[in-house]
């Protein structure tokens, strides 16, 4: 097989998550991407980091969570799982990437306007690879459509943003006037912190703009992954035997301590099956359902399939998990089991057949971040709750309905089950789209 380099984003993609910034991670290639992947390891690595990423998972699920289910539940109230999901996973992100915990899952349920632009981007963006270049061009320089709600979007992240570097100056102020120190602050480090004190793991401090990008980036790649996940999770549960439920419960209650609810790294490392559930909903309903690379050299695929150079590879995350030629006959089925080794422990698959966290130089690097907050949350849900899902409303991947019609698709959260349970063939040539 030829050279490959289709790990790099390419100008095409960075043009439509303009967004997200061209200084982030997320968006660049080559060198700056080398140096922003190197501060992101050294940062998840760090252990002041890593005792700033647990000790916000603890208090989000002390202080938010539980008062609001143990409210909806007192009440014996409906409410949407999905909002206080994304709400909680959205303040962990923020705190552990700003210092600033906006505290948005609690009893008030405050407007969160970088969520909603986070969605109305993910829509635009969406069209943007739908319809036509020259249609969503146009609609931009008209300010009209999605790319209206796009252009509002981006105000909502900046402001977003001000507002939490100007929390950040004022609580560094703050320090250096009383120079008594807060001991808990001064023990913990956030990449906001590493950037303006010049830390090492991040190096001298950059302009604002690598500031910015990098952040919005973090916040994104944190929260909207592990709460729309923790949402399927709990769905699949719901809708599945309820036996996987109850050993989930059984193990928490055989490896965790009873009260508080508070879990060391260690203890959630004993929840196997759990961790095996939360692979199995990210096989079936990865949060980042596709992946697109730009070729730059001509190529060949394992398959034989040639590629010409500056070819568009979409590769459909959401397809490969359910493939029978990669998971047997029951890709279907939701089963934990899958997971799990004889010896009882979490079984290794390769990231090209467990493609959730993608593959390659470009693999998630906050993959065990992400489980350890998973854990927390569903283990705290379940050893107190039962969750119940309302019947008769349909439920289906945004941005995945098989018919696409694109308006439907992307605004209908709610809908018939159609389209999850796609064929195999359709998901094959969903697998692969080249266009020249
Ligand atoms: C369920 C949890 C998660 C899933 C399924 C997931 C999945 C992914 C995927 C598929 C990518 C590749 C995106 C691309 O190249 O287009 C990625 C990248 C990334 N993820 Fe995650 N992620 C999760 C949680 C997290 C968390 C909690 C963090 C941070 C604390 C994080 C940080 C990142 C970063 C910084 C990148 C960019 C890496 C690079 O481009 O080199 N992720 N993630």
């Amino acid at each position: 097989m030829a050279h490959c380099s289709s790990n790099i984003p390419g100008p095409e993609w960075r043009e439509k998550f303009d967004i997200f910034g061209d200084d982030g991670i997320f968006n660049s290639d080559f060198e700056a991407w080398k140096l922003h992947r190197k501060v992101a390891r050294a940062l998840f690595s760090h252990q002041k980091f890593q005792q700033l990423a647990t000790k916000t998972m603890q208090e989000i699920t002390q202080k938010s969570l539980i008062p609001v289910l143990e409210h909806v539940s007192e009440q014996n109230k409906e409410f949407d799982l999905k909002h206080l999901l994304n709400r909680g996973t959205f303040d962990f992100a923020c705190a552990i990437t700003t210092g600033y915990n906006p505290n948005f899952l609690s009893m008030e349920q405050p407007e969160v306007p970088f969520l909603k632009a986070i969605d109305n981007a993910c829509e635009a963006i969406f069209f943007r690879y739908v319809f036509p270049e020259r249609l969503w061009k146009l609609q931009k320089w008209m300010g009209i459509g999605k790319e209206r709600k796009l252009s509002n979007g981006w105000r909502s992240l900046d402001c977003f943003w001000e507002e939490c570097l100007s929390y950040k100056r004022e609580k560094r102020s703050e320090v250096v006037a009383t120079t008594s120190k807060n001991e808990d602050e001064e023990s913990f480090i956030d990449l906001l912190e590493c950037y303006l004190s010049g830390n090492e793991v991040t190096g001298a401090t950059p302009n604002e703009k690598v500031m910015r990008d990098n952040v919005i980036a973090l916040i994104l790649a944190a929260e909207g992954t592990t709460g729309i996940t923790l949402s399927w999770f709990f769905w699949l549960l719901s809708k599945n035997n309820p036996l996987i439920e109850a050993k989930i419960r059984e193990e928490i209650t055989e490896n965790l301590p009873i009260q508080p609810m508070k879990f060391t790294l260690e203890d959630l490392s004993k929840l196997v099956y759990l961790h095996a559930a939360l692979c199995e909903t990210l096989r079936l309903f990865p949060p980042i359902p596709f992946q697109l690379r730009k070729n730059e050299e001509t190529d060949t695929l394992p398959s034989g399939h040639e590629i010409k150079m500056n070819t568009d590879v979409l590769i459909s995350i959401y397809a490969i998990g359910r493939m029978r030629s990669v998971w047997g006959e029951d890709c279907y089925e939701f089963k934990p089991e899958r997971w799990i080794s004889e010896d009882g422990q979490i079984k290794h698959v390769p990231p090209q057949k467990f493609f959730a966290f993608n593959a390659g130089p470009r693999i998630c690097p906050g993959r065990e971040i992400g489980f350890n907050l998973m854990k927390i949350i569903a283990a705290t849900v379940i050893k107190n709750y039962e969750v119940q899902i309302l019947e008769n409303q349909g439920v289906i991947p945004k941005v995945l309905d098989a018919n696409c019609e694109a308006e439907n698709s992307v605004h209908v959260e709610h809908r018939t089950h159609r389209g999850i349970k796609m064929d195999e063939a359709r998901m094959e040539l969903q697998n692969l789209v080249l266009s020249g």
